[in-house]
């Protein structure tokens, strides 16, 4: 399997290498060439096997001949034994038709355990072979930046730098980072906007010198990796609803485009999906692009679901690229005229392409909070405030056949937004039974300005280059 550039201009590179490297040379994000699929039968043959079989299957299609299928299958037993769900993201039924995927059973809480835990060993089996130190650099609206520093903290063959916007995570989320009182962790708080850290890495990786000179690689869902292995719990729970026979329709909560992206893979691989919405919070670029077809950013709103305060979606240039039919040309030209001038426009046959299974939704901080209310209230169950979006936007939801079941992504655990959980429910939510109680630890990070340099240069101390 090899992987090309959505910008056309770097030459195709293999599965190891492509995860390694982050961000391709010219700028763009590596796909791969052709896509895989299974047969329906291959995916039927998914009910009933565990969640790191599925794993193994799914990502040994993107793996090709780089890992042997054993160890890959060790990595993806090893990766999901971290999980306290024994079904590692299992579907909770709300009402008929409607359905709650916990993805949050993981170490640190949220969605991005499922990809870090794997991401973490997957390093470390190829570094230890290459006797190689990389420094990982990650961008981090909350979320990403806990997962990634609990799964490569105390690595000999990796060191990780996380930028964070100050001010503009929860606490929780914070200490996930800061507490980490390992020798190969950085948490630098950066004086800006979640889409100015994002900038700076993409930046960092465009800096040939400073790539080479610290040997950077990027966890964030720059890299092929993460999405590959979020691909997986959608063909773990369509299967459990009835697929290949019967589709599935998933409404995700939205910001970078990662996880929402990961479900076009799934169904460029075979999975029956009939709709994927992407529910964003007010930062609704996406929703916006969707709707009218404009990729245009706004400012940045703080709100309660601050892990989706994201006008930049990285990944939406992936399936750019596959709307325009693989064309890296004008993917390029689209996305640099995007960097400059804030927004571009979607040609039409594209947009066309991307509304066959994606639709967006908005959602507003007050039907946020009411939908906390009212789950509680109707299901009993407590929902974290992206998670409420997502269900927000699934309750405007239209299929075509009101007999296919909806899966919401529930992508946080409630106790990593206590204050938004308590201001919209007045319920006090506590950490889960064996989950660190992370308050009264110490904390541990610099503060750096919005600025590249800046970042490069603390960047470079860290590593001693
Ligand atoms: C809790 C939570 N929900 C949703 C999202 C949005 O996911 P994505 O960036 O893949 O669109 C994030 C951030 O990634 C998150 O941390
Ligand atoms: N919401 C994310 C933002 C980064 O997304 P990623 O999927 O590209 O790592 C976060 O919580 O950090």
């Amino acid at each position: 399997m090899r992987y090309v550039s959505t910008r056309g201009e770097s030459p195709s590179i293999g599965f190891l290498d492509a995860v390694l490297a982050g961000l391709a040379p010219d700028g763009g994000l590596y796909v791969p060439e052709a896509w895989p699929a299974f047969t329906p039968e291959e995916i039927a043959a998914f009910a009933g096997k565990t969640y790191a079989q599925v794993a193994a299957a799914v990502l040994g299609k993107f793996v090709g001949e780089d890992i042997p299928a054993e160890d890959l299958a060790q990595m993806c037993d090893e990766a999901y034994a971290s999980f306290t769900h024994a079904a590692v993201t299992p579907l909770k039924q709300l009402a008929a038709n409607r359905y709650l995927l916990e993805l949050f059973h993981g170490p640190t809480l949220a969605f991005k355990d499922v990809a870090m835990q794997l991401l973490g060993r997957l390093y470390d089996y190829v570094l230890s072979r290459q006797s190689r130190t990389m420094t990982i650099i990650c961008a981090t609206s909350g979320d990403t930046g806990g997962a990634a520093v609990e799964a490569f903290r105390g690595r000999s063959n990796a060191r990780i730098v996380a930028l964070f916007p100050e001010g503009r995570i929860s606490e929780v989320q914070r200490r996930f980072m800061t507490t980490a009182q390992d020798a190969n962790v950085s948490c630098v708080s950066v004086q800006g906007s979640f889409d100015d850290c994002q900038a700076i890495v993409k930046q960092a990786f465009q800096d040939d010198q400073f790539r080479h000179a610290v040997d950077l690689s990027g966890v964030n869902s720059i890299n092929w990796a993460r999405i590959a292995a979020q691909s997986v719990y959608y063909f773990t729970a369509a299967v459990s609803l009835g697929a290949p026979d019967r589709e599935v329709a998933f409404v995700v909560p939205t910001g970078n485009f990662g996880d929402a992206y990961a479900a076009f893979v799934a169904r460029q691989m075979g999975l029956p999906i009939a709709k994927v919405v992407a529910a964003t919070n007010s930062n609704d670029i996406l929703a916006r692009a969707f709707e009218d077809g404009r990729y245009a950013r706004g400012a940045v709103a703080a709100t309660q679901s601050p892990a989706m305060d994201i006008q930049v979606a990285s990944n939406f240039e992936r399936l750019y690229f596959e709307a325009v039919r693989r064309d890296g040309v004008e993917t390029g030209r689209a996305f640099r005229g995007f960097n400059t001038t804030g927004s571009l426009d979607i040609p039409p046959s594209a947009l066309a392409m991307m509304r066959e299974l994606f639709a967006g939704a908005s959602v507003s901080e007050a039907d946020t909070a009411k939908t906390m209310l009212s789950t509680l209230n109707e299901t009993g169950e407590v929902v974290d405030p992206h998670t409420a979006v997502g269900l927000a936007a699934a309750a405007r939801v239209r299929l075509e056949s009101p007999t296919t079941p909806i899966v919401v992504l529930s992508t946080a655990h409630p106790a990593k937004f206590p204050e938004a959980v308590l201001a919209a429910t007045a319920v006090v939510q506590g950490v889960p039974r064996g989950a660190p109680d992370l308050s009264a630890k110490p904390e541990r990070f610099d503060r750096l300005p919005a600025d590249a340099a800046a970042v490069k240069a603390h960047v470079r101390a860290f590593a001693g280059k």
